[in-house]
């Protein structure tokens, strides 16, 4: 067999067509190899936790609905419940709680309380679903000069308070706009002069704040950095604890189920280019919802985000853009039969993809909930087109204009087709209703898609652009106004805050749905900030994804 030497690359030819080119990216294996398949789930211990909840709940249920309790203490009370990520369990007294406080809600009332209260009430509030005004924090800038006043510059508290309530602004509150910038700034200059747990509570925030934070880490950060506010009501850490373990072991159930799956699919070795992330994508799928009423749902979502890492990489990664053209028009025409026209190496995945739908349809026709599988699979057919589109543009050399970019990028985003499929498992709550909202493409999702896109671009693009990838973000924005990297960057984060404030007045009652449907899609925004704030948390999975995996399945907490 000779060996011929060709732009560089020395290719085996063989009497058969050369094998072709490949864009190889050769990503980093997996951290966690089979870790995670050799759980066993102890049902007694499920269950133990679950009966030992059963007490703190029923205090923290008579306090949260005590008529006596002073109200900035009740709203103290559930803003630790929220960050506990306990509210599912009380939410209806919250509800009646919250419409209570804040019918009698009145600006004057605020103006002595300190700027922590204000904060922590602000942000209960805002985080529920009520529009509190962000006039509430006008008396902490001087009328004449309209800056900051001195004196919440020394007030480390307030000033971590109000550096969390920034994060829950809408477009037009401009003093939270600079309220964000003003209290970062500040907190990072002190941060090194604190001790013991403010310290932690700051370096906590300015790390993620807890708004754009994964519920379930965020929890489990709370109570171990706010010990004192969680030790007002003993019930409450003691409900706090108990639920995180009980929730961690049917997790690392699901987990086992997710992993084991893969295994037997041999993804590794049918398609071994990809990136092996199976606890990182399952962790992502975590983040959206970590109520117990959702495990089916969590299942199901990760196993198809998951055929999204193979389809993703095979189209960045590894398949020529013929190879790509039939499984695209494959995938289209979604038929076993089509399986005759796509490369060897990727039929494992086709036959797999389809089975695993025709099984879910199946499954949810006897709910007479089809049309959520029906409309996971549009949309996945939807992302097959618009990665091909990608190709395309990289194979030609084009690189689109910005909005010809934007338009493919919300669907390459993947929110689409992910969103749609957490609903599949998520019962009878995704009511035809719901189903059409998601299908209406709201502002809420698509601000969610933006974010996905643009965020993983920003971190992304000069690992893309070395790899001979056209179409990013940053490279459409440069060549369409014709302005600096660095500028480009600049306007996307932009963009990308502006998102953010669409996806809060989103959540703002009157909410379009429920915040049950609403949540996976605030949820899937915050996983972009966990994966992609710092950088490429995901095909480099070794700091933030692992140590988040680390916290949440590796170790228990001591009760
Ligand atoms: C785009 C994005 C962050 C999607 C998040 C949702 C998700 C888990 C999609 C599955 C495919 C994937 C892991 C893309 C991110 O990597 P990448 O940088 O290779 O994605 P790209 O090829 O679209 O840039
Ligand atoms: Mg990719
Ligand atoms: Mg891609
Ligand atoms: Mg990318």
């Amino acid at each position: 067999m000779a060996a011929v030497e060709t732009n560089g690359t020395i290719q085996a030819k063989t009497n058969t067509t050369a094998e072709p080119v490949r864009p190889l990216a050769n990503f980093p294996p997996s951290v966690w190899g089979d870790r995670f398949l050799s759980f066993t789930l102890d049902n007694s211990g499920l269950e133990g936790y679950a009966r030992a909840m059963e007490e703190p709940k029923e205090d923290l249920r008579r306090l949260i609905t005590d008529a006596t309790m002073e109200s900035n203490k009740k709203l103290s009370l559930i803003y630790s419940v929220h960050r506990l990520g306990l509210t599912y369990l009380f939410l209806q007294e919250i509800e009646a709680q919250l419409d209570k406080l804040f019918k009698e809600f009145n600006l004057q009332d605020y103006v002595d309380l300190d700027l922590y209260t204000l904060s922590i009430n602000f942000q209960v509030f805002r985080h529920l679903g009520y529009k509190i005004p962000c006039d509430v924090f006008n008396k902490i800038k001087d009328s004449n000069s309209g800056t900051f006043k001195e004196d919440i510059s020394t007030d480390v508290k307030g000033m971590l308070g109000l550096y969390e309530s920034a994060q829950l602004r809408v477009r037009g509150e401009s003093i939270l706009d600079e309220a964000s910038a003003f209290t970062e700034a500040k907190l990072k200059s002190l941060v090194n002069t604190l001790e013991g747990n403010l310290a932690k509570q700051v370096m906590q925030s300015l790390r993620r704040p807890f708004h754009q934070g994964m519920p379930m880490v965020e929890a489990r950060l709370y109570f171990s950095n706010y010990d004192e506010d969680c030790s007002t009501h003993e019930s409450l850490l003691k409900l706090a604890k108990l639920h995180f373990n009980y929730l961690e072991l049917q997790q690392k159930e699901e987990l086992r189920i997710v992993s084991k799956w893969w295994k037997d699919m041999r993804f590794q070795e049918t398609t071994p280019y990809i990136r092996d992330r199976v606890p990182e994508i399952y962790l992502w799928i975590l983040g959206l919802y970590f109520e117990p009423r959702y495990s089916l749902a969590r299942i199901i979502a990760t196993k198809i985000t998951l055929f999204l890492v193979v389809l993703d990489d095979t189209y960045d990664a590894y398949a020529t853009i013929e190879e790509i053209r039939l499984l695209t028009d494959a995938i289209n025409r979604w038929d076993m039969s089509a399986i005759e026209q796509i490369p060897e190496y990727i039929r494992p995945f086709y036959k797999i993809l389809l089975d695993e739908y025709a099984e879910l349809e199946k499954q949810l026709a006897i709910e007479g909930r089809a049309n959520s599988v029906i409309a996971s699979k549009e949309a996945f057919q939807d992302i097959a087109r618009g990665y091909l589109e990608e190709a395309e543009w990289t194979n030609s050399g084009y690189v689109a204009s910005f909005p010809e970019y934007m338009k493919n990028g919300l669907i390459t985003s993947a929110y689409n087709v992910i969103s749609k499929s957490a609903l599949v498992g998520m019962g009878e709550i995704v009511s035809e209703n719901a189903l059409a909202w998601y299908e209406s493409h709201p502002k809420t999702l698509q601000a969610s898609e933006l974010i996905s896109r643009l965020q993983d671009d920003v971190m992304t693009y000069q690992f893309e652009r070395e790899r001979g990838q056209s179409a990013t973000g940053v490279d459409a924005y440069i060549k369409t106004y014709g302005v600096s990297e660095k500028e480009a960057i600049d306007e996307l984060k932009i963009m990308i805050e502006n998102a953010w404030k669409d996806i809060n007045e989103g959540c703002l009652k009157p909410r379009e749905v429920s915040m049950d449907l609403l949540a996976p899609i605030l949820n899937l925004a915050r996983m972009i900030d966990v994966v992609y704030r710092y950088d490429d948390g995901f095909t480099f999975p070794g700091k933030t994804m692992k140590e988040y995996i680390t916290l949440l399945f590796v170790g228990s907490v001591s009760m």
